[in-house]
């Protein structure tokens, strides 16, 4: 267990904790992150359904158990996957209760009322400690602009290509787009979002521009964004894009006046989205942004099975801009390969779920050699990399198959952080940090956070909603074209109405 943590020369006595050194972060369903006012790190305490609270079955040793287990996944299985760089595991901690306590209580008055229906663990004391990722660690950074970090939820990046998809839509329209109509329904948002993860997937500028701009637009839980650490834009139901850019204008316009009027928003917030498109497709660890390392594949995924959807809004001319590809080691490429090894989609999955379901029946000793829940460790990984291509009936691929879907569904809900720092005036930037798309320089960097694994049982959840969000999605568009037919009809009874009162 860990007692101290040490990072950039700071040491955190997890012994000696107050809570009055931390503050409310955010939150999402399954966590709650508190941030801590001077060192760079953060806190993420799981919660809990709010009855389920004081009848917590888990012991302590359980539920670090658990923590550790998410610790494991990230640092184990998504890390190899997704790369170093981009995958920050941090540390399983125990902390005091009595500061757990208190802290609960503190943040309480700070947390949405949406996200009150789970209650913070206050039982067991245990939590993830990891660098806090809207703050940038160079040496390089303005001493007068505090960082900017942008936060993306990209979901599915592509369409199904499983020969055991049964409804024609699925091949058509992207899950994301689908699902709109379904949670505006459900009351989950009351606007429905015009992004598109196919567009932001696309590797093509015109089209990720788009896809960032429609973000900005309706930012859902899918963007947000932090100026030093405070969360500025997103999670709110008001927009309010003119007081977004009144507050980026310096990071863009430092000192001229030349920008104003009604345009100089549209000006600074298409400037973020140049950034934000410029660090998306730069592959870090190839020295210039969307550069290959020698002897290396330029190319990430191939389009097939993501090239549009049929929801979106895009102008013909996007598309017929012939097929993009993102750079291979970016960020989203990263995220896209990962998403992809769900080749079967939730409908050939599903059978090979159920028979692990009738093998862990019979042989219920089985689950633990299968690696059902873990530990995540380098079998785990290796039954996931060498899982065969073909069903031999075995129970070891469907246990692979199953075990890549879990991950392709992490990498489906997971976040990606880009931070920013102006550079100083005077100060040259590490090489491959830096982005440069208007006159100002930045130094950045980009995380990818949210990566627990996906419960096992949570498949037979996914093959549901899958089915919901499909079929809700045709009977919508069956009553749009029904509605649309009838108004046809009204016309025309009225041009004949019109034409028996004609005078002849
Ligand atoms: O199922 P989805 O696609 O709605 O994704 C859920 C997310 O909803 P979203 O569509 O992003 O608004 C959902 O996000 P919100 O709570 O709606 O912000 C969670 O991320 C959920 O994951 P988990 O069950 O907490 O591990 C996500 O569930 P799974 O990733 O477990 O499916
Ligand atoms: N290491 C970090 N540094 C800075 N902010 C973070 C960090 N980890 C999480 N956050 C912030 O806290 C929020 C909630 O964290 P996270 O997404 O991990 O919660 P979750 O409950 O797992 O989400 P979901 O609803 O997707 O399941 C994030 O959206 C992000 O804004």
């Amino acid at each position: 267990m860990v007692v101290n943590i040490h990072h950039n020369g700071c040491v955190m006595e997890l012994d000696k904790m107050d809570e009055n050194d931390w503050k409310y972060h955010g939150e999402g369903n399954k966590s709650l992150v508190v941030s801590h006012s001077q060192l760079s790190h953060v806190l993420r305490l799981l919660k809990y359904p709010a009855e389920n609270a004081e009848h917590s079955p888990q012991t302590t040793e359980q539920a670090f158990r658990h923590i550790q287990n998410i610790v494991d996944f990230n640092k184990n299985i998504m890390k190899p996957l997704l790369g170093e760089k981009y995958v920050h595991h941090g540390e399983a901690v125990k902390l005091p209760l009595d500061f757990v306590r208190q802290l609960s209580l503190k943040v309480q008055q700070e947390r949405p009322e949406s996200r009150c229906d789970k209650v913070m663990d206050t039982f067991s004391g245990c939590a993830v400690c990891l660098p806090n990722l809207t703050q940038i660690s160079s040496c390089h950074i303005s001493q007068h602009r505090p960082p900017l970090c942008i936060e993306i939820k990209p979901k599915c990046g592509f369409l199904p290509f499983s020969r055991h998809v049964s409804k024609e839509i699925k091949r058509k329209v992207c899950r994301f787009c689908m699902h709109q109509h379904f949670k505006l329904a459900n009351g989950k948002w009351k606007t429905m979002s015009r992004y598109c993860p196919l567009d932001l997937f696309s590797g093509n500028k015109q089209r990720m521009c788009f896809a960032i701009k429609r973000l900005l637009e309706e930012p859902q839980n899918n963007f947000k964004i932090f100026k030093n650490g405070e969360l500025i834009y997103g999670c709110k139901e008001d927009v309010d894009l003119n007081g977004l850019a009144q507050q980026l204008k310096p990071y863009f316009y430092p000192s001229n006046g030349l920008i104003h009027g009604h345009q100089s928003s549209k000006v600074v917030l298409n400037e973020l989205i140049q950034v934000i498109c410029g660090a998306l497709l730069s592959s870090w660890d190839s020295g210039r942004a969307g550069e290959p390392r020698k002897g290396e594949p330029r190319k990430g995924p191939a389009p097939e099975g993501r090239a549009h959807c049929e929801a979106g809004l895009l102008h013909r001319d996007m598309l017929r801009n012939g097929n993009h590809y993102l750079p291979k080691d970016c960020v989203l490429s990263k995220i896209l390969q990962a998403q992809m090894l769900d080749s079967l989609d939730i409908e050939g999955l599903y059978p090979l779920y159920k028979r692990v379901e009738r093998h862990l029946e019979e042989f219920p000793k089985e689950r633990s050699r299968l690696q059902i829940d873990g530990p995540y460790n380098e079998h785990f990984l290796e039954k996931i990399k060498n899982c065969p291509s073909e069903d031999d009936g075995s129970i070891e691929y469907a246990v692979g198959k199953v075990h890549q879907y879990r991950v392709a569904m992490t990498a489906k809900d997971c976040s990606v952080m880009i931070t920013l720092a102006p550079c100083g005036e005077d100060e040259l930037p590490e090489p491959n940090l830096e982005i440069q798309p208007s006159k100002r320089r930045f130094t950045y960097s980009v995380s990818i956070l949210d990566l627990d694994p996906k419960p096992y049982e949570s498949i037979a959840h996914q093959y549901k909603l899958d089915s919901k969000i499909v079929n809700y999605y045709l009977r919508s568009l069956q009553s749009k074209q029904e509605a649309a037919v009838s108004s046809l009809y009204l016309e025309r009874d009225h041009e004949d109405c019109t034409l028996v009162f004609h005078p002849v």
